[in-house]
């Protein structure tokens, strides 16, 4: 099973022809022996994979990336928990990766980092003499300035970002957050979204993700045979469905959302029987206690909603702590009329995406969306809503599961036409292009249009995405 990066970025490598190198998901110490790194085919490109140091592991994906920066970039500095070790084994696993992908690089490479895990690794593949474009892609939001200064190192470790020659974010919202540490907190000269530091110039811009809606929507239109699809439709008896999908994080929101329902069947009692939710949320991060914590909580809440308005022959929430297929969740999606993705703050979102693609087109079910998903920028025909605010999401859902026909197919539409401008596809080229530019700009050569098709495909051929699969 799959975040949303993974999920985005498989097709993107299958037809980009793209070497992604990543985690294998394993460590080793310094003395095994082996293969330095599996490498395997996927369509015109391929995926490596790395064992990481066994010694800096912990330290750096459970400690700094996601004990730090994760609850830092999401607005909850309440949450960071970290040792000073934690920064220094983040450190040593990018100068790693920063090693290891100098055995993939030749003549005109171009690196594209994905994500948090990696902020330093561009300057450390510039301390080992790479003059090629780097560019970074940012998949979480990007805090305000005092935010952020809560994050040990923070100064050195957005120094360090501007090695890369193209800093890529979700939303206008992240990238002027950055911009504005930049200028404030490091007092450096920003002009037209670049930032002068002694580094040179780096251009920060606005990409926001995007999925393969096609592929959504033919998964959808095709999925009602699939047991785990025909079985779900057969236990509704004519009754509404919600659906919630996600990674069981505390940026999603859960608790709220379940608040949310509780507060619908109890203030409007008519809804009790007449929807019900169904809750995917898929386990991450289990070894941090604060995922752990959450874990307890929203079993505890969901426990305790069910006790109170479950009936002998209705059970308000399906909560199911395991993941699915996106064949599957297309048709799961489908069947609901209503999707709920509520999240107290996340980059992009792409479930809430997805649900819009996986939808009957002649009769389409209503997204109640957070505001605060990066989503929202583009899915602004949704039903948006504040998730600190328990009644106002109830309020919409009620709104959203009697809403007619002609307003869900006017709202529906409107979403779909903007998935289908920009997908996933579109996204990776988008970026692909801004970074050759880099490479024209840093050595005034002719730009790459006028070059041999050959030499277009071999850069294509070059770009490696970096992250932890
Ligand atoms: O690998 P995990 O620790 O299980 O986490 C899964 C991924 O979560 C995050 O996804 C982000 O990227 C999505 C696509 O751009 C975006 O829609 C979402 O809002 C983000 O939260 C994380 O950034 C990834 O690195 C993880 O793989
Ligand atoms: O059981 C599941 C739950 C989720 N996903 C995929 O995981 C991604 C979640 O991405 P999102 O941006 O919503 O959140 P993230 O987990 O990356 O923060 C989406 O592409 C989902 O289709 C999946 O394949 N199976």
């Amino acid at each position: 099973m799959t975040g949303g990066l993974a999920a985005a970025l498989l097709p993107v490598v299958e037809n980009s022809g793209a070497i992604w190198v990543g985690s294998s998901g394993r460590v080793r110490d310094g003395h095994q022996k082996g293969p330095f790194a599996e490498i395997e085919a996927l369509g015109s490109g391929a995926i490596a994979t790395l064992d990481l140091p066994a010694a800096h592991y912990g330290g750096y994906y459970e400690g700094f990336a996601n004990s730090a920066l994760w609850p830092a970039l999401h607005s909850r500095s309440d949450l960071i928990r970290v040792s000073r070790d934690d920064y220094v084994s983040y450190r040593e696993v990018n100068a790693f990766m920063a090693r290891a992908l100098m055995r993939f690089r030749k003549d005109q490479t171009a690196f594209w980092v994905q994500d948090y895990h990696f902020l330093a690794l561009g300057a450390e593949l510039r301390d080992l003499g790479v003059d090629d474009p780097i560019g970074f892609f940012l998949h979480t939001p990007w805090p305000v300035a005092t935010v952020m200064q809560g994050v040990p190192n923070h100064r050195e470790l957005v120094t360090a970002m501007l090695a890369y020659d193209l800093l890529g974010f979700q939303t206008g919202e992240d990238c002027q957050n950055f911009l504005a540490y930049a200028g404030g907190e490091l007092g450096l000269t920003v002009e037209d979204g670049v930032v002068i530091s002694q580094n040179g110039r780096t251009r920060c811009e606005v990409f926001p993700i995007g999925i393969d809606a096609e592929k959504f929507a033919q998964y959808a239109a095709k999925s009602a045979s699939h047991p785990d699809v025909s079985r779900l439709r057969r236990s509704l008896n004519g009754e509404r469905l919600a659906i919630g999908v996600d990674r069981l994080d505390y940026s999603k929101g859960l608790v709220n959302r379940i608040s949310a329902f509780d507060r619908l069947w109890t203030e409007h009692p008519q809804f009790a029987r007449s929807i019900s939710l169904l809750q995917i949320a898929n386990p991450s991060r289990g070894a941090i206690e604060a995922y752990g914590n959450l874990q307890n909580d929203v079993a505890r809440l969901v426990s305790d909603v069910n006790g109170r308005h479950g009936e002998v022959d209705w059970t308000p929430i399906r909560y199911l702590n395991k993941g699915f297929s996106q064949a599957v969740l297309a048709g799961l999606y489908r069947t609901a009329q209503v999707g709920v993705v509520t999240p107290l703050h996340d980059g992009m979102n792409l479930v809430a995406k997805e649900y819009v693609a996986a939808q009957n087109p002649a009769d389409p079910g209503v997204l109640v969306l957070s505001k605060f998903a990066g989503a929202a920028n583009e899915l602004d025909t949704a039903l948006l809503v504040n998730p600190h605010d328990i009644d106002g999401m109830a309020r919409a859902i009620a709104v959203a599961a009697a809403m007619p026909l002609t307003e869900r197919k006017m709202r529906w539409e409107a979403m779909m036409n903007k998935l289908r401008g920009h997908t996933i596809q579109q996204w990776s080229a988008d970026f692909v292009a801004e970074l050759e530019k880099c490479r024209t700009e840093k050595h005034a050569v002719a730009p790459l249009a006028a070059q041999p098709p050959q030499a277009l495909r071999w850069l294509k051929s070059a770009i490696s995405g970096v992250r932890l699969i």
